[in-house]
Formats: structure tokens, C-alpha cells, sequence
């Protein structure tokens, strides 16, 4: 049976050790107690880090055990890996940067070291627990690099990969010296998942600028296959939280607190220890309500609950000191003997507590710097049975392009954060409800299960997607296949693309120019009668006979419109006219001086506007333009406008790879052709081709006509090689 092995550095449960006992006890922290509510469901089982570092054989074989019967399979790491790996370059390199606080990022080449181990020994703990069939999600910043790693050893398993925290633009991205390897590392997944829109885009921008990869509808192309990029906004267990909260323990709590508190209003707020979070910059604000609003005095506390997180990193130790400080000022100014302004928790509470927290809160507080999504806000509209209540979100949680219904708020806003407290606590009950029910809806409708099936859906759509749209793999016994097929052949087409199958894609066209190998390799497959090679490229005819016209072989120049055969004169495919030129010319000037580093190329029969080395993204705006503003002006001609990789080409109609291919078939009708090509113009070769034909596509593609493809010009090589 099939399973889902779920993947996160921190399991549900971690384990603590007082004196000689162990105790599991449920992990904070949104993915914890996201995800906490299914992985025990079908067999499926959660690989990560139980918290523990463990001391002896025997205790890890009994915590192994116990962990077992949970559906848990702990990683064990040294206090050395958690040093470098979590503390330093998960929690001090990637955690800041991700949250727009590069001011407290580090770039320690040990940790990243650290980083790179820790993920392969995550990757060597699933390998061992994963069947071929079993889906692998994995989850969060501390992970980046194991998809990849994971479709190294399982080139076929389905990988998802879900990141909690934002993805930010690429300007942070690129920031980091190991920024395409970890880009590189997400992509060995088949479904990358974010909460927001936004943080997609960033990502999709980042791989663009960064790795020159292009995508379409959240479909990205990597030279080997297909990924999916999607938004899935993580929602919570809603039942639970609404179920404890109405629980007799819960309301048990809530009349102790309201008998402590008396009449006293209560603002919640909740989170964990982090410099993410604006701890500081709401307890300002806090203090700014009590200042501009002083009849607040003595009728409304601050309930603050921070949870203890990631104490070892020296940030967090000296955001800790700055809170004691200022809850220790505000309280001593205001504070009198019936009223204290702020009850301040540094510690974790049960499930129970948190419930009638949230029940004896009018208003919460979260007010996050930045933060992935944040549960509690969700969490809070869970447990208000009664609907009344006010939830004052920060613009910059992922949750609040979900719950428009709340105050939203800029945090570093001060004054109007203190505003929005005030407006909260005289917000009549009916629109307190009106809010509160609308959020309800939504939050019970995108609950962490329809989360879940969403995820995984969509991850059995984009494997389908893949085995549908890719062609073949040119495995060992097609090759195989390939060769004696040829061997037995009398009258042999070797069609052959030029840049991106024969010779590496360069960023300047001028510096693709054959190497040695590659003569030799033509020369000699020319040298046999039985063959006939020709290169197929949409190259003007000038550089191709410069740089190949002394062999033995065929040219099909500027996509079909020049032709020549081995040892005659170069002739037209049929009479042409290019006083179109003169028209056209001008627009694609015009596009070169709106976009720096795209470039003309003069053509005798077509005109080329390249954007290889411009801007990717803004060139990829200017392409597409370009294309609609040319095919209005071509609508009514004979002219014909072609996107290829990073260029877009004009020319007379009726021309292509295909059509001049197809007269090379009608001429010597072969008895065994092979057509190898990397881009969009060689899918006219592909189709041309009778179906017995060896169509080869070089990279990936969405769609291709081609039978079968190789990884790159490596593999073209190692083929052709192989035919001598
Ligand atoms: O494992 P820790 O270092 O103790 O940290 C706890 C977790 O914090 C982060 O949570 C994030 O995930 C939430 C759910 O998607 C989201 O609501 C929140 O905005 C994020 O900050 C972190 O991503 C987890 O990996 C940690 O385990
Ligand atoms: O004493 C506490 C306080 C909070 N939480 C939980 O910690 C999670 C915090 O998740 P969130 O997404 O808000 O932020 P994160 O900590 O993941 O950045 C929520 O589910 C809270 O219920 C907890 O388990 N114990
Ligand atoms: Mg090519």
C-alpha cells in the first residue's frame, strides 16, 4: 500500500529530559500543531527531530520504540549539527533572510556545511522508510536541499515540498551566497506549495533571475521536468480547537482567570519568542493606548503569552531582555493595586489554557514583522463560539489575505495599532459579529484536512501531468533499440539541431562554435555512405558554412530557408522576399532600445530579436508585446512571427524546420531517421517525421511531438558516439 511519509525537521512530539526520566510531550510552533491532527491516518508516518539528544544505544533503540508506535520515525542529531545546522543556518541565516531581517543573518560557510549534512541524513532516514510507490512531503526552510537530493537516489518518486515561512523577492534571495543551490534544491520536487500568492511569485522571480528558468501558469521547466508551483494558505484542525474550547476544562479555566481578573477586559496576544513576531512594537503600542487613552487604565490588560523558541541563537536571548525590560516599564508606571497593565507568561501552555485564553479575550493581538501565515489567528476565530470578539491582524502574516474581516493593521504603525486597540474595544457586538462570522466560514471551510487534500491532489496532478506531457526517456534498451535499428539501415537520416543539441546553449551565439569533438564526431558519421547528416538550425547560412562547411554534410539554414547538400551551392527553398524588412526593422529597434542587452539579428530572409542576455523578467514582458504587436502586422501578410528560446523571429510563411526536413525525406526516403532538437522550432522537424522516426528532444519540455528525450547535449554526444 501507498503511503505518505511526511518530513519536517521537528516532529509533533518532542521529548525532554529531567533527571533520569524522558517525557513526549506535543512540539509548538505552527507545523507541529498544523499538521499534528493527520499524519497518524492510512500508515503513514513523520520522519524529523524528536528535541532529544539522546545518550545512550539503548535510549535511542526505547525512543525509536516509542516513537514507532506513533507512527514517528525520529533523526537523531548531535548537539554539533544542531549547533551549526538549526541554530546557525536554518534559525541564523535562513530564518532572517527570509524574513526581511538580513541585518541578523550570518554566512558561515561551516554551518552551510552542517546544512548540506544534515539534509543528507534526512534524505538517508527516508530512503530507508520509502517504498517506490510512497509519496514524500516534505516541509519548511530547514529542508531545502533534500527534494533534489531525495530525486537523485528515486528519480521517479513523487515529492512534494510545502515552505511555512514567506519566500521573499529575490533582491534577499540573491543575497545569499548559496542561493541557487538552495533554489536548485527545492526543485527536485514535483509540487512546491506556499501559503500566499506572493510568496510564489517571488520564488517563480527568483528562479527566473537567478537560474534562467521560465514558467507559465505556475508550470516551471527545469531542463529535466515539469514542476508545479501553487499557493495552498494552510488552515487549522478547526473541530479541535472549537471542541476545546467549549470543553468543560476550558471554561473550568475561564472562570478562575475572570475570577482573578474581575471586571477586567482582556487584548490576548500569543506567539512564540521571535524577533518576527513585534513583541516590542506592540507592547509600544500597548503603552501608546494608555497614554492617549488613559480611561483604559484599571478596564483593559494585556495578556501575553511568549512561548520559549530557539533560546541559543543570540538574537532571540537579547530580544528576550528587550521585552523583560519594557513589560517591567510599562507595568511600573502604570500598574496599581487593583490593575496590572500587562500579564506577561515566558512559557508553553496546554491545550486547555490556550482555549480559554481565546474565550476570555475580546481582542487579539497578532501583529507580526513578517510571519509564513500564523495559526493562532486562525486558532482564536476557532474557539469563538459566541462570536464576539475583535481580531487585529498585521498586514504582513500570510493570513491576512485570507481574513480581510479583521482590523488590519501596518505593525510598525505604532499610533494606529494603538488606534485599532481602541476602535476593537468599542466595536459594537453586531459588526463583532458580522466580522467574526465571515471568518468562521472561512476558516472552517479551508480547514488543515481540505489543506491537506488540496496538497495532495494536486501533487497526484502534477505527476500525471508529467507522465502524460513527457515523452519517453531515451532509456538503455531504446538506445539499444535505436542502434541495431541502424546497423541494419541502408539509407540513414541523421537530422541534427545546432545550438542546444550539438553544441551547449551560450549566452553570446557568436561563442558556440564547434569543438573538436563535435567535428570529429560529424566527420566521421558523414564519412559513412549509409548516412546522410544534416545540421537543421535556424542559424544564418555565413556562420554555419564558417564554421562547418568544410565537412561532409547537409545544411538546413534560417529554419528552413536556406538549403544546401554536401558539396554543392546553397539554394534558396523557394523564391523569397524580404522587402518587409524595411518595416519591420524599425519595431524591433524600438524594442532593443526599451530593453538593454536584447539584440538584432539580420537575417538575408528573416530578422531576429534576441533577449538571452536582457532582464529575464522585464524581457520576458517585452517578448511577449512583441510577439502580439508583430503578429498584428503580420495577420494579413505572408509573414510569420516564431518564438524560440529567447527569441522571437519573423520571416516568410510557409517556411520552417519542417518543411525542409520533410524534403530530405521525400528526396532520399531513408529507411531509418533519427531527428535530435532542444527548441520550440525543432518540434516542426519532430512533426514532419514519419512515426517509425527516432524524434529525440534534448531537455524538457510541457508538450513535445517528440517520441523520446535526453537530459542534454551530454547525452546527444554519447548517442551519436555510439552510431560509429
Ligand atoms: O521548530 P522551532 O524552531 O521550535 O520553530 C517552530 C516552528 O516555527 C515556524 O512555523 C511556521 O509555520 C506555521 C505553519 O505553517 C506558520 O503559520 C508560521 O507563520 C511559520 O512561522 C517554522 O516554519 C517551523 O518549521 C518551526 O517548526
Ligand atoms: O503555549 C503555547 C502557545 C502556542 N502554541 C501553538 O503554537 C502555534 C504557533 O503557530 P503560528 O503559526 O502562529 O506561529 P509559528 O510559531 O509557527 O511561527 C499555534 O498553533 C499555537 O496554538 C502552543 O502549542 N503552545
Ligand atoms: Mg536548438
Amino acid at each position: 500500500m501507498s503511503r505518505t511519509i511526511i518530513v519536517s525537521n521537528r516532529l509533533p512530539t518532542k521529548i525532554l529530559r529531567t533527571e533520569n526520566t524522558l517525557t513526549f510531550q506535543p512540539s509548538e510552533g505552527g507545523l507541529a500543531t498544523g499538521l499534528g491532527s493527520i499524519y497518524r491516518q492510512d500508515g503513514n508516518v513523520w520522519v524529523g527531530w524528536p528535541g532529544l539528544f539522546v545518550e545512550s544505544e539503548e535510549e535511542e533503540q526505547h525512543v525509536r520504540q516509542e516513537l514507532e508506535a506513533d507512527s514517528m520515525a525520529p533523526v537523531f542529531l548531535t548537539e554539533a549539527e544542531i549547533h551549526d545546522f538549526y541554530e546557525g543556518f536554518s534559525n541564523s541565516t535562513l530564518w532572517p533572510t527570509f524574513h526581511y531581517f538580513t541585518q541578523f543573518a550570518t554566512y558561515e560557510q561551516s554551518h552551510w556545511e552542517a546544512y548540506v549534512a544534515v539534509n543528507e541524513k534526512f534524505c538517508q532516514a527516508v530512503l530507508e522508510m520509502a517504498g517506490p510507490d510512497d509519496t514524500i512531503w516534505v516541509h519548511d526552510y530547514q529542508l531545502l536541499l533534500l527534494p533534489e537530493m531525495l530525486r537523485r537516489a528515486r528519480p521517479d518518486c513523487t515529492i512534494g515540498f510545502f515552505l511555512h515561512i514567506p519566500f521573499p523577492s529575490h533582491e534577499l534571495i540573491r543575497v545569499l551566497p548559496w542561493r541557487n543551490e538552495l533554489l536548485q534544491g527545492m526543485l527536485g520536487a514535483d509540487l512546491i506549495g506556499f501559503h500566499t500568492y506572493g510568496y510564489m511569485r517571488h520564488f517563480l522571480s527568483a528562479v527566473s533571475q537567478l537560474l534562467g528558468l521560465n514558467s507559465q501558469n505556475g508550470q516551471l521547466q527545469t531542463p529535466t521536468r515539469t514542476v508545479l508551483v501553487d499557493a495552498f494558505p494552510m488552515g487549522i484542525d478547526y473541530d479541535r480547537y472549537a471542541q476545546a474550547a467549549a470543553s468543560e476544562a476550558a471554561l473550568a479555566h475561564e472562570a478562575e482567570y475572570r475570577e482573578a481578573l474581575r471586571t477586567t477586559r482582556v487584548i490576548l496576544s500569543i506567539d512564540r519568542l521571535d524577533y518576527t513576531k513585534g513583541i516590542a512594537q506592540r507592547l509600544r503600542a500597548f503603552e501608546v493606548l494608555l497614554q492617549r487613552y488613559p480611561e483604559w487604565a484599571e478596564r483593559v490588560s494585556l495578556i501575553m503569552v511568549v512561548v520559549p523558541s530557539r533560546d541559543q541563537v543570540a538574537q532571540y536571548a537579547s530580544l528576550k531582555e528587550e521585552i523583560d525590560e519594557i513589560v517591567g516599564r510599562i507595568n511600573a508606571q502604570y500598574r496599581t493595586i487593583y490593575w496590572t497593565p500587562i500579564h506577561y507568561f515566558y512559557r508553553s501552555f496546554p491545550l486547555e489554557e490556550l482555549a480559554a485564553l481565546y474565550r476570555i479575550a475580546e481582542v487579539a493581538l497578532v501583529t507580526p514583522m513578517r510571519d509564513g501565515m500564523n495559526l493562532v489567528a486562525k486558532e482564536f476565530i476557532a474557539s469563538k463560539a459566541d462570536q464576539r470578539g475583535v481580531l487585529i491582524l498585521s498586514e504582513r502574516a500570510g493570513a491576512a489575505r485570507e481574513l480581510s474581516d479583521a482590523l488590519i493593521i501596518n505593525p510598525t504603525d505604532t499610533g494606529q495599532l494603538a488606534e485599532a486597540m481602541h476602535d476593537a474595544l468599542v466595536m459594537p457586538e453586531e459588526e463583532q459579529m458580522q466580522r467574526m462570522a465571515a471568518m468562521q466560514a472561512l476558516v472552517q471551510q479551508y480547514n488543515v484536512f481540505s489543506w491537506t487534500k488540496l496538497f495532495m491532489d494536486r501533487l497526484s496532478y502534477a505527476k500525471i501531468k508529467q507522465l502524460t506531457l513527457a515523452t519517453e526517456t531515451l532509456d538503455t534498451s531504446t538506445t539499444t533499440q535505436l542502434v541495431t535499428e541502424y546497423q541494419a539501415a541502408e539509407r540513414r537520416l541523421l537530422l541534427l539541431d545546432y545550438d542546444g543539441t550539438l553544441a551547449g546553449f551560450n549566452t553570446n551565439p557568436q561563442r558556440a562554435r564547434p569543438d573538436e569533438e563535435m567535428l570529429l564526431l560529424l566527420q566521421r558519421l558523414a564519412e559513412n555512405p549509409r548516412n546522410r547528416v544534416v545540421v537543421i538550425s535556424g542559424r544564418d547560412r555565413t556562420t554555419l558554412q564558417n564554421w562547418l562547411g568544410h565537412l561532409p554534410i547537409d545544411f538546413i539554414a534560417e529554419h528552413g530557408v536556406w538549403l544546401r547538400r554536401a558539396g554543392e551551392e546553397w539554394t534558396l527553398f523557394q523564391t523569397l522576399r524580404n522587402d518587409w524588412k524595411t518595416e519591420i526593422r524599425p519595431i524591433l529597434e524600438l524594442y532593443v532600445s526599451r530593453t538593454a542587452g536584447s539584440f538584432i539579428e539580420d537575417k538575408e530572409y528573416s530578422l531576429v530579436w534576441h533577449y538571452r542576455r536582457a532582464d529575464a523578467e522585464l524581457s520576458a514582458m517585452r517578448a511577449r508585446e512583441l510577439v502580439s504587436h508583430l503578429t498584428f502586422l503580420a495577420s494579413n501578410t505572408d509573414l510569420q512571427v516564431m518564438e524560440g528560446n529567447k527569441v522571437i523571429e519573423i520571416k516568410n510563411a510557409g517556411i520552417n524546420k519542417g518543411t525542409a526536413a520533410s524534403r530530405w525525406v521525400a528526396e532520399y526516403e531513408p529507411d531509418f531517421i533519427v531527428a535530435i532538437g532542444d527548441d520550440r522550432t525543432d518540434e516542426d522537424t519532430f512533426g514532419a517525421m514519419p512515426p517509425e522516426a527516432y524524434t529525440i528532444k534534448v531537455g524538457s519540455a510541457p508538450r513535445s511531438l517528440a517520441r523520446f528525450h535526453v537530459r542534454g547535449t551530454t547525452d546527444v554526444r554519447q548517442l551519436l558516439r555510439k552510431l560509429l
